[in-house]
């Protein structure tokens, strides 16, 4: 039997500690074995405990250091056949989610985590799932994982039913928020952790060295998770969910712990590290920015359903509904019958329109005869360095914000605080809507 790390691993609570305590002495066991929670997971023998134990625990992984067992345990079935490639042969695997619901049952009620999701997620890519609180990400995340079972519908990988097989037959690599990296181990270890416990054959010392490599921390292996920086600790974390070769790796809001001002390096850093390996990855972040920088697919979602899928451009360029724009930019919302909607030549029967504000044109002089303007005054300027915010109120008290990019002294001088403005908007960009279009109040 490989040997097996000997550091003591500090866990919370006693149930932790037993865990723990199982998966370092039947690391491959412990998935099948554990008894700890009690399975919802439906007719595979031995595995359904698995599933239970390993969904509860996940849950607590977010907070402790007990993930690392469980992100770990993932990859360790006894059952698994793939084969021991290096990492430059890594590849993923194709997503399809077909007609997917999951409901929550509960004592207060049935609560919508899925509702009815049809999507493909395309192998070798990196696909964010991006919403607002509640708007279902992690059910997805979670039904793809296998931690989740779905109430109806079913998940492929390529061509295969994945939709019961069990979690640790995944081949699914996992990186949290909090790192999960057992403190107590060194960065080395961390990482030879998943391909020793699966017995996958390959030289460990070499996987690890090259992990190393490839997460630009070739000389670090001999220090502990402590005497790391945040971005070197969630590079380890990504080394360790790649040694297995996953075919699919789940990033669960990774940048979450980082400090704002290093976050877009990491994240870059990361990104970087995963086309190398070509592994498909599927990142849940609430962070717009950070889908955009890093995805190559988008999937905006929304009570349960997915609203619209694209790279950033076509997001950004033609938002499919109200929701996602509203969603995805700081849009103006104004009455329909406002001054200057009205002005604008714009009907709708809707009681609100949305416009962006870079799409609000503001000139000191009346515009000409044949341009459509509506007076204001400039009642507020904010510099935010690539651009200048402007808040103008029309005579009727409505307020709107436009955005002057260019030049940086060209937007100082554009316009004084109480100047009087004129202001026109292409009616075609504006998108009229009920407030319920817009809600994100989880279902
Ligand atoms: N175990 C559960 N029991 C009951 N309802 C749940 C459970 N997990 C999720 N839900 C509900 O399912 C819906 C989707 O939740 P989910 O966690 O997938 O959202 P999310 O988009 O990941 O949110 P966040 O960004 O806040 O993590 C929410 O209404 C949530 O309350």
């Amino acid at each position: 039997m490989a040997s097996l790390p000997q550091a003591p691993v500090h866990m919370g609570t006693v149930r932790q500690q037993q865990q723990q305590q199982l998966m370092l002495r039947h690391p491959n066991l412990y998935i099948a074995c554990s008894t700890l929670q009690p399975t919802r997971h439906r007719g595979r023998g031995k595995h359904c405990a698995a599933q239970g134990s390993v969904a509860a625990a996940v849950e607590e992984a977010k907070q402790s250091s007990a993930s690392a067992v469980l992100e770990t345990a993932s990859t360790s079935g006894l059952n698994s056949v793939r084969p021991s490639i290096s990492l430059s042969q890594s590849s993923g695997v194709g997503v399809k989610v077909v007609g997917v619901r999951k409901e929550y049952k509960t004592k207060g009620g049935v609560y919508i985590g899925a509702d009815g999701i049809d999507l493909e997620i395309q192998a070798g890519k990196m696909t964010a799932l991006l919403g607002p609180s509640g708007s279902g990400k992690t059910t997805l995340l979670r039904l793809i994982s296998g931690l989740e079972e779905p109430t109806e519908g079913r998940i492929y990988f390529d061509d295969e039913d994945a939709t019961e097989l069990p979690v640790q037959e995944r081949e699914i690599g996992f990186v949290f928020q909090s790192y999960a990296l057992f403190r107590h181990m060194t960065v080395a270890q961390n990482i030879a952790f998943g391909p020793r416990i699966r017995r996958l054959g390959i030289d460990l010392d070499q996987r690890v060295q090259e992990l190393l490599e490839l997460i630009e921390l070739p000389g670090l292996g001999h220090r502990h998770p402590p005497q790391l920086s945040g971005g070197q600790r969630q590079r380890v974390a990504l080394a360790r969910a790649l040694a297995s070769n996953p075919r699919l790796l789940l990033l669960d809001e990774p940048f979450g712990a980082l400090d704002p001002m290093i976050r877009k390096s990491v994240r870059k850093g990361l990104k970087g590290i995963i086309d190398k390996v070509g592994v498909t990855s599927i990142l849940v972040t609430h962070d717009q920015e950070e889908a955009f920088d890093l995805a190559d697919q988008i999937v905006i979602f929304n009570r349960g359903k997915v609203i619209q899928v694209g790279d950033r451009d076509q997001i950004r360029r033609s938002p499919a509904t109200p929701f996602v724009l509203n969603f995805i930019d700081d849009v103006n919302q104004l009455p329909v019958n406002c001054q200057f909607v009205k002005r604008m030549g714009f009907k709708a029967d809707k009681p609100l329109v949305m416009c962006r504000p870079s799409g609000v044109e503001v000139s000191a002089q009346p515009p000409d005869q044949s341009q459509k303007f509506a007076p204001a005054i400039v009642v507020d300027r904010i510099d935010i360095g690539s651009m200048i915010k402007y808040i103008l109120r029309f005579d009727d008290g409505v307020v709107i914000e436009m955005h002057l990019q260019g030049e940086e002294h060209e937007r100082r001088l554009a316009f004084d605080l109480q100047q009087r403005v004129f202001v026109h908007a292409n009616p075609e960009h504006f998108w009229p809507f009920y407030p319920d279009e817009i809600s994100s109040a989880p279902l």
